[in-house]
Formats: structure tokens, C-alpha cells, sequence
């Protein structure tokens, strides 16, 4: 009998376990707050991340990393990114052997750069063989009310990320798999920088041309860090890439673009972050992001914008035409150069 534990209970891990639970597995889902966990598990329902949506009897909420991760056959890691160590330093002593342990989170450590897999091979033994990523166009409230979509799993070993494919597949969340760890990961982590520009040119009402064009080169530029850092160009056209990048950047329902908008409309940064028990990771992000950006000596001209946008409180309206009135460049220059010259 296959039993699971999803570690964090925010809108994503609350979908998953209930994916998992309507699956018919035992589900243990852990919320970091003791009272939340007991009210949650009271009320048979996430009021605040995913209100209307009750809970299955297979569906258990705890406070205790025991019981969520000893002894499961999974667990999935859906933590805010920057707490995601520490969230499995705590687990670690229930962890047993042979437990699969899948990162559904999208952000990079600040501290570190590392991608959330990355940290798990840190701190689990024998990482290798039992981790992998799961990344794609997967706005929670939707997968929630299952609507259908899809998801790509990466594992550094393929029949992992078979085995995990297997056991998250249902009739409206169909899974790939892939061996393009980094690629998946770096996908799903930078299309949050590009979504809060899109919901910067939503908050300006610039119009669907501009929104196209700036999630193109949106995809360039985060391809170009991607492959730079490993990852396998075509990862960037598939559900992790381009998939993830359209769903977040065109709705509405996408806290990252939610914060664009905001942006957009002068609020400022601290504001929004103050105003919300919800991530958007794109943020943390874009200074990651830049970061490696010089390490890799890669140009990012978008996410450099939004980072002065982020800190420097630079207008948005006046970041546009910067942009705009850059040197001219061939469409695909830096993307063919990071492709003969990357390691994907
Ligand atoms: N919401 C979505 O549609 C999707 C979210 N993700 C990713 O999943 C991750 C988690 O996001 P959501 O589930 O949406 O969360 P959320 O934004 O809905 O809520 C944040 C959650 O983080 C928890 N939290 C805060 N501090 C914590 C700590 N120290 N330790 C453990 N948990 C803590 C809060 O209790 C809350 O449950 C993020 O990396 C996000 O990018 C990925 C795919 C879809
Ligand atoms: O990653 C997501 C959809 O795939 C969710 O995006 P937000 O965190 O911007 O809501």
C-alpha cells in the first residue's frame, strides 16, 4: 500500500496531497503552524490557500514531521524555496532509506544558488537514487477543481522519475518524464521573473503584442541562463519551458504576474510582500538569477531591469523604453552561442 506526505500546505502542497489522496494513498500533509494544521484537519479544508475544496478521508493534516514523512513511500518537498533546508534538516531523522523524495517547489537558495534538487542531494543520504523534480504549467486552483494540464517529472535516474510518473498520474494531471534536471528545474524557477514582468505590461496595458513579444525574449533569456548552467536547450520548449512560462505569465491567477500588476500600479514591493501569506518566488528569483548570470557571464537584460525595479524602485514605465532602445541584436544571438558553448 503506497502512503505519502506532502511537507508544506500552501496552495501547491494542498493540491498535490489532494491529487494523491483522490488517488486513493494514504496522505499525510504537514503545515509548518500547529493551530493551522489542527483547524485545517478540523474544518476538512484549506481555507486560505484553497478555500471550497474539501478534503477526502485518505487526506490526513498534521503538525508533526513524523508522521508525515516516516515510513511514506513519498514525499513531496513543497516548501517556499529559502526554507526548504531547513524544512529537511528537520525531517531528515523520520526519513527512511527508501522513501522517494520529489521537490515540487520553484525557486533557487538565495545563500547558495543551488536548485531545491541540489539541496537535497546535500542533505539526504544516498540522494541520487531516490530524488527527483516536478515542474509545469500547474496554477494550483486549477489542478484543484481538475481541470486538466500537464507536468514533466526529472530524475537523474530514469526509472525514478517513471515510478514517481506512475504514482502522480490521474485523468487530469498527466505526467512526462525527463532526465534534464537542471533544465526542469531552472525552468519552472525563472519563468517567475518573467511572469511579474507580464504582469508589469498587463499593469501598464501595453497590450498583447508587447506581452507576447516580452515573454519571447522572456524564454530566450531564461534559456540562455538555463543552458549555460547545464540544462538541455529543448527542456525550454517543453511543459517545464515554454508550458509553464504561458500559464503563468497569461493569468491572472498567477501570484508572480499578480505582483506585476500591483507593481504596475505603484504600489510598492514591501507593500505587496507585506499584504499576502502567498510566495511569489520570482522575486528572490531575479537576484538569484542575476547572480548566476554573472557567474555564467550570461546577459539578462530583463531580469536586470526587474531587479532595479524590485530594489532600486526604479519606475516601470521608465524600464520600457531601456529596454526597447537596446543595441540592436540578431533573434537568436547568445541563445546559439550558450548552445555550442553550454554543457545541455
Ligand atoms: N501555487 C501554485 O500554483 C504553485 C506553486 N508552486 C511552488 O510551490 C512552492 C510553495 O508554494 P505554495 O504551495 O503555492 O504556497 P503558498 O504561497 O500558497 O503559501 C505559502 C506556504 O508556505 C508556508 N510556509 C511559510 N513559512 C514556512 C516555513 N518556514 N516552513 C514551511 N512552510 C512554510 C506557509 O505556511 C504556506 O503554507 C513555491 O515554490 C511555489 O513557487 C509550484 C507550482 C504551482
Ligand atoms: O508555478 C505556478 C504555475 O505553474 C504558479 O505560479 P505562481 O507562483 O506565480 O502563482
Amino acid at each position: 500500500m503506497n502512503t505519502m506526505g506532502v511537507i508544506g500546505s500552501g496552495a501547491w502542497g494542498t493540491t498535490l496531497a489532494l491529487l494523491l489522496a483522490k488517488k486513493g494513498y494514504a496522505t499525510t500533509l504537514w503545515e509548518h503552524h500547529a493551530d493551522r494544521a489542527l483547524e485545517t484537519q478540523r474544518r476538512r479544508e484549506n481555507t486560505e490557500f484553497l478555500p471550497g475544496i474539501h478534503f477526502p478521508l485518505t487526506l490526513q493534516v498534521t503538525s508533526s514531521l513524523e508522521q508525515a514523512v516516516a515510513g511514506k513511500t513519498m514525499i513531496l518537498m513543497v516548501t517556499p524555496s529559502q526554507k526548504m533546508r531547513e524544512n529537511l534538516r528537520s525531517l531528515l531523522p523520520f526519513l527512511a532509506p527508501e522513501t522517494l523524495v520529489v521537490n515540487a517547489s520553484k525557486g533557487i537558495e538565495l545563500d547558495t544558488l543551488k536548485r531545491m534538487t541540489e539541496v537535497l542531494e546535500e542533505e539526504i543520504p544516498n540522494a541520487r537514487a531516490r530524488i527527483a523534480t516536478l515542474s509545469g504549467p500547474n496554477l494550483s486552483s486549477e489542478v484543484a477543481q481538475e481541470k486538466p494540464t500537464g507536468a514533466v517529472v526529472a530524475a537523474l535516474v530514469p526509472e525514478v522519475a517513471i515510478q514517481i510518473r506512475t504514482l502522480l498520474t490521474t485523468h487530469y494531471f498527466r505526467v512526462y518524464t525527463s532526465t534534464d534536471v537542471p533544465g526542469v528545474e531552472l525552468g519552472g524557477a525563472l519563468k517567475n521573473i518573467i511572469a511579474i514582468g507580464a504582469g508589469i505590461i498587463d499593469g501598464l496595458e501595453f497590450g498583447e503584442n508587447a506581452k507576447a513579444a516580452f515573454i519571447t525574449r522572456g524564454l530566450a533569456e531564461i534559456s540562455r541562463l538555463g543552458i549555460a548552467a547545464g540544462a538541455n536547450p529543448l527542456t525550454f520548449l517543453g511543459m517545464a519551458g515554454i508550458g509553464d512560462l504561458v500559464a503563468t505569465c497569461a493569468s491572472p491567477l498567477s501570484r508572480n504576474q499578480q505582483l506585476g500588476r500591483r507593481l504596475a500600479r505603484g504600489e510598492k514591493l514591501t507593500e505587496i510582500l507585506q499584504s499576502t501569506h502567498s510566495i511569489a518566488e520570482g522575486v528572490t528569483t531575479t537576484r538569484a538569477a542575476l547572480q548566476l548570470a554573472a557567474r555564467y557571464q550570461v546577459e539578462m537584460p530583463i531580469a536586470e531591469l526587474l531587479g532595479q525595479i524590485f530594489f532600486d524602485e526604479l519606475d516601470p514605465l521608465k524600464a520600457v523604453p531601456e529596454l526597447m532602445l537596446r543595441d540592436p541584436k540578431g533573434e537568436l544571438e547568445g541563445i546559439m552561442s550558450a548552445w555550442v558553448g553550454g554543457k545541455g
